[in-house]
């Protein structure tokens, strides 16, 4: 098991100094190497959920424990990637790509080394030496990507990455971010509001209620093989599991079991 979160609760001050309870007895599972998505209305308690599984705010009750270790600060096992993409614009791509890496302590050399192989991990090869304000929104969240990965972080967090994104972008970097997730086999918690999202990158799909933030259902989604040219979007399958999200957002049942 790589994370494991038991009967999470979290509270905020309201303006007026009211207790605002933004996630309540939230618990759920998520296996080691699985692409796990949450998906959930505006205002559910996702990014609080992802702050509190990286260690950035902790817990009113309830315990959060990753990879054996319960979690009570940030940490380089935990990579986290936001919908900003939070480059240092000074940077070049492979400066801001190293900076994990010079927190852990490797020589320069090793550093850039490293560096360079995530980048062309990510398809920036001969982007190396641009900087942030010279590159596409897509290009840039590739980076933000890139850098995640480099430090090798036992899972890796993202809070809507592509949602600055145009359409056309995100569908293709949802494609290759599930291409980098085959070859690293790296634990991925991803929260989105889009269903389509959802379904085309998550093993499981997780389904959070209004607040106060709960995990109301869980569903197995498969993930689709498809030809290169293939949009899995077009599929059956999928138009099936995307109603059976929604409606499981929208408060009804779950209309079908899907069997394969
Ligand atoms: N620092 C804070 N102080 C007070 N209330 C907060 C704070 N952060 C979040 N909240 C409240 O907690 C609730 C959950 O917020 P959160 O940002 O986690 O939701 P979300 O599901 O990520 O929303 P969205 O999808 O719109 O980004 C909201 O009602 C929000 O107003």
């Amino acid at each position: 098991m790589a994370i494991k979160v038991d009967n999470l609760t979290h509270q905020f001050k309201g303006n007026r100094n009211e207790t605002v309870t933004a996630i309540s007895n939230l618990s759920l599972s998520v296996e080691k190497g699985e692409f796990f998505v949450i998906v959930g209305p505006s205002g559910c308690g996702k990014s609080t959920l992802l702050d509190l599984l990286a260690g950035l705010q902790l817990p009113t009750q309830g315990r959060i424990v990753v990879n054996g270790k319960q979690v009570s600060k940030p940490s380089l096992t935990r990579g986290f990637v936001f919908q900003q993409y939070a480059l240092l614009p000074w940077r070049t791509t492979i400066e801001n790509v190293a900076i994990g890496l010079e927190e852990l302590g490797l020589k320069r050399k090793e550093r850039l080394a490293k560096a360079a192989s995530y980048i062309e991990l990510v398809g920036l090869k001969g982007f190396e030496e641009t900087y942030p304000h010279q590159l596409s929104g897509g290009m840039k969240q590739r980076v933000a990507i890139a850098r995640s990965l480099a430090y090798d972080p036992e899972v890796l967090l993202m809070d809507e990455p592509f949602g600055a994104l145009d359409a056309q972008t995100r569908e293709s970097l949802q494609l290759e971010l599930l291409e980098i997730w085959r070859k690293t086999n790296k634990t991925i918690v991803f929260i989105t509001h889009s269903i389509d999202e959802a379904i085309v990158l998550g093993q499981r799909v997780a389904v959070m209620s209004q607040r106060p933030g709960r995990i109301s259902h869980i569903v197995d989604t498969p993930l689709f093989e498809t030809k290169k040219k293939e949009d899995p979007r077009s599929l059956p399958a999928f138009a099936m599991h995307r109603q059976n999200v929604w409606n499981l957002l929208h408060g009804e049942e779950e209309v079908y079991a899907w069997n394969e």
